[in-house]
């Protein structure tokens, strides 16, 4: 895979604290890849050295192979939200998408900004002044703003805050479109939910560390591993050690946990239920990254800190 947007090594400390630490992922294009972790966890430092808009004390960030630094310019080919662009409030959020994009010296208008708008769902409040605009509304304008120079690259920070589900519903379906145009995008939330709503990918980050990365359903445990409810575990577990599709089985809390990859479950299902083993359910194992993320958020991190 080719990296679009990649971090390596990156760390920054504020004072004595160290908001990143050693961070390394990549994200390729046609992957929507969520940056996930707790409140505090080092989400936004990070994507603040993404975008160039702080100096990382260690390491590095390279968007399509280019160092990031404050002006860089493969930045004009980034859609960026974080913490939002300052809005002038007597201008319309139409008028104000104008003057973010004519200045960096384009013409009017960009590439993509019926799109954009469309998306942004602000109908005629496009032409009304941003001061009477919601939170959620200005939450839309700046996706809009992200969104209407048709970037290959997407950096966007938090960017379901503030919608409602059907609007984080438009926004998955619109960022899935770009990654299957070819786009690389990034978004940082702290809402598994969510990420599970949005991303194909995850890096999942802790007080500034990588804790976890990769596909999202090999990281729920949900690509080739199905928790299975049998009325004979042990007899179970021996008939699927014998199953030539089954990479693995483990016995947890009275169930099997069984990997299979690349095999649908009805094979093993079958296997099972022809040595009169009586099955009850077959889900698919998400517990993997929830609970990683459940521990994480639990009690000792920044929530208790605060
Ligand atoms: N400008 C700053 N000065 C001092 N400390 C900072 C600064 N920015 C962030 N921090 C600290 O760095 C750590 C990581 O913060 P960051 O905002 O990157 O986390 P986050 O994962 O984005 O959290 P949240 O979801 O709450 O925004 C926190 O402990 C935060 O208090």
């Amino acid at each position: 895979m080719a990296a679009v947007i990649s971090a390596s090594g990156l760390s920054k400390r504020y004072g004595r604290r160290q908001a990143v630490g050693g961070l390394g992922f990549a994200v390729g294009s046609g992957q929507v890849c969520a940056l996930l972790g707790p409140n505090g966890a080092g989400k936004t430092s990070t994507i603040r050295m993404l975008v160039g808009l702080s100096r990382p004390d260690e390491g590095e960030a390279r968007i399509l192979g280019e160092p990031v630094g404050l002006g860089a310019p493969v930045l004009r080919r980034v859609g960026v939200l974080i913490d939002g662009p300052a809005f002038v409030p007597h201008l319309s959020g139409m008028a104000n998408l104008k003057l973010l994009w004519t200045a960096t010296g384009r013409a009017w208008p960009p590439p993509a900004l019926d799109d954009a708008l469309d998306l942004a769902g602000l109908g005629a409040a496009a032409n009304r002044k941003v001061k009477g605009y919601s939170m959620g509304m200005k939450q839309r304008l700046m996706l809009a703003q992200a969104l209407m120079r048709a970037p290959d690259v997407l950096i966007l920070d938090e960017p379901a805050n503030g919608l409602d589900p059907a609007e984080v519903r438009a926004l998955r379906e619109r960022l899935g479109r770009l990654a299957q145009e070819g786009a690389a995008v990034l978004v940082s939330s702290h809402q598994l939910a969510e990420v599970q709503q949005l991303a194909t990918h995850a890096v999942v980050m802790n007080r500034g560390r990588l804790v976890a990365s990769g596909p999202l359903d090999e990281l729920l445990g949900g690509g080739d591993a199905f928790r299975v409810e049998v009325d004979d575990t042990r007899r179970a577990a021996a008939v699927l050690r014998e199953a030539r599709s089954v990479a693995s089985v483990a016995v947890r809390d009275g169930h099997l946990v069984v990997t299979a990859p690349g095999t649908p479950p009805a094979e093993f299902v079958e296997a099972l239920v022809t040595a009169g083993v009586g099955v009850m359910s077959v889900t698919r194992d998400g517990r993997s990254l929830e609970e990683a993320f459940l521990t994480m958020t639990e009690g000792e991190g920044e929530h208790a800190a605060r």
